[in-house]
């Protein structure tokens, strides 16, 4: 039987690149292609369904429906529209499913498909941030699999392979320092959103490159390895490293290093998660070591980004505080695209929102549930909403 493969996000910059692979590894003739998602590129989304023969194409939005369908006509591949739509089509049996979407939107999927036993390839780091310990508990109780395919965690994985994670001293995970690496520190609080939205290496979507020059995303790096990995936090640090060749390392108890090193080349990570626990080739520029000639390595500076800061706090708190770290971060974040606050205001509104919720013991519990893990995104969004508001007056 071909292996059946979702994925959700299919039409983002995660999602293409496992497209892409998934046609160079034979697409239609080689997969049976369950189910694709999308958010509002209907177009492309029903290009993909097309050519990859998916059974259903889905998109987040409602009121996109209409304009799938009408793409998708005389196709054969089923339309489908809305969140609910989405969560069903996880609950639809399949080998593979890749978690791509952007934001803490990724989860809901994602848990239902671990309820069905499946392999999740995760680049949606959202899901272990905000509700890590249920993620793992639920792939537990359902035999289910998570690969990680986040660069970084993808390097971890692949340095870990045939040791113990007792053996494990100190886990480094490396930062581009993202566009506004060698600005001057003064001049941040004047950084636009089209500023921000430019990567030195990697090319991803637009909020995980400006998360990556505020340093949020390895905020939420550090957490996911933690939760991953199940590593104390005081063994868990980052680097600056501007080249992204170097996506992690793994120091163990007798001073050995274990460094992964590739282009920033997304299909690498994705690739290893599909052909896990073959590797297969992969179309990824081979590296020439003489001609890179050296690797750089900086300090990752908590007063330059206190987003590293919140982290190591978050690591610490535990409970539902990821949720509400990611949350007020996805808020403030559209804050700064909409140009209601400044670049560096980003983590002040992250702050006080962990400031204000963790007032009470909310924050503090386990996330047991679903249901406790929504609520706090929610609370923490509103809470977000209205500091955003205070700092406009
Ligand atoms: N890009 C990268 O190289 C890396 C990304 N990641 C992580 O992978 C995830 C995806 O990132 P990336 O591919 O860059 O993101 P993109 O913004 O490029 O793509 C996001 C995908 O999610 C869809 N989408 C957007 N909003 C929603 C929503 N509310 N509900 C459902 N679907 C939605 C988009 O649809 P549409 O575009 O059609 O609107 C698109 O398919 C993120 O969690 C990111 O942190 C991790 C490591 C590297
Ligand atoms: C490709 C990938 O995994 C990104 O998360 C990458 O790490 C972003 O680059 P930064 O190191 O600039 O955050
Ligand atoms: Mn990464």
């Amino acid at each position: 039987m071909a292996r059946r493969i979702t994925i959700f996000g299919a039409t983002g910059s995660i999602g293409e690149n496992t497209v892409d692979l998934l046609t160079r590894q034979g697409g239609a003739a080689e997969y049976d292609v369950v189910a694709l998602s999308g958010g509002r590129n209907v177009a492309r989304l029903a290009e993909q369904a097309r050519a990859l023969q998916a059974d259903l194409a889905v998109t987040a939005h409602e009121e996109c429906y209409d304009d799938l369908k009408a793409a998708l006509a005389g196709s054969g591949v089923e339309a489908a529209a809305g969140p609910q739509a989405l969560a069903e089509a996880a609950d639809r049996p399949s080998d593979w499913i890749m978690s791509a979407i952007v934001g803490a939107a990724g989860l809901v999927p994602g848990m239902r498909a671990l309820r069905h036993g499946t392999t999740l390839a995760l680049a949606n780091k959202e899901s272990l941030v905000t509700a890590g310990p249920l993620l793992l508990a639920t792939a537990a109780q359902h035999g289910a699999r998570i690969l990680p395919v986040d660069s970084e965690h993808s390097a971890i994985f692949q340095a870990l392979v045939g040791e113990e994670i007792e053996a494990v001293e100190r886990i480094v995970i490396t930062a581009s320092g993202g566009a506004f690496r060698d600005w001057p520190i003064e001049a941040l609080k004047n950084a636009t959103p089209e500023q921000a939205s430019s990567h030195p290496n990697w090319a991803m979507g637009q909020r995980i490159t400006v998360d990556s020059a505020s340093m949020f995303n390895k905020a939420l790096e550090l957490i996911e390895t933690k939760e991953y990995f199940g590593i104390d936090p005081d063994r868990i640090e980052a680097v600056v490293h501007p080249e992204s060749l170097i996506h992690a390392l793994v120091g163990f108890r007798d001073g050995a290093i274990m460094a992964h090193v590739g282009p920033p080349d997304m299909r690498h990570a994705i690739g290893y998660a599909l052909n896990w626990p073959d590797r297969r080739d992969l179309p990824v520029a081979r590296l020439d070591l003489v001609q890179i000639g050296q690797l750089n390595f900086r300090p990752a500076c908590e007063a330059r980004w206190p987003a590293l800061r919140l982290a190591r706090e978050v690591m610490q708190a535990g409970g539902l505080t990821g949720a509400a770290f990611n949350a007020a971060k996805e808020a403030a974040l559209d804050a700064f695209l909409a140009r209601q606050i400044g670049f560096t205001q980003m983590a002040e509104v992250v702050e006080a929102v962990l400031d204000r919720l963790s007032g009470d013991s909310l924050l503090t519990k386990s996330p047991e549930s679903l249901e406790k893990v929504l609520e706090t995104d929610h609370l923490a969004r509103q809470a977000a909403a209205d500091i955003v508001r205070g700092l406009e007056r």
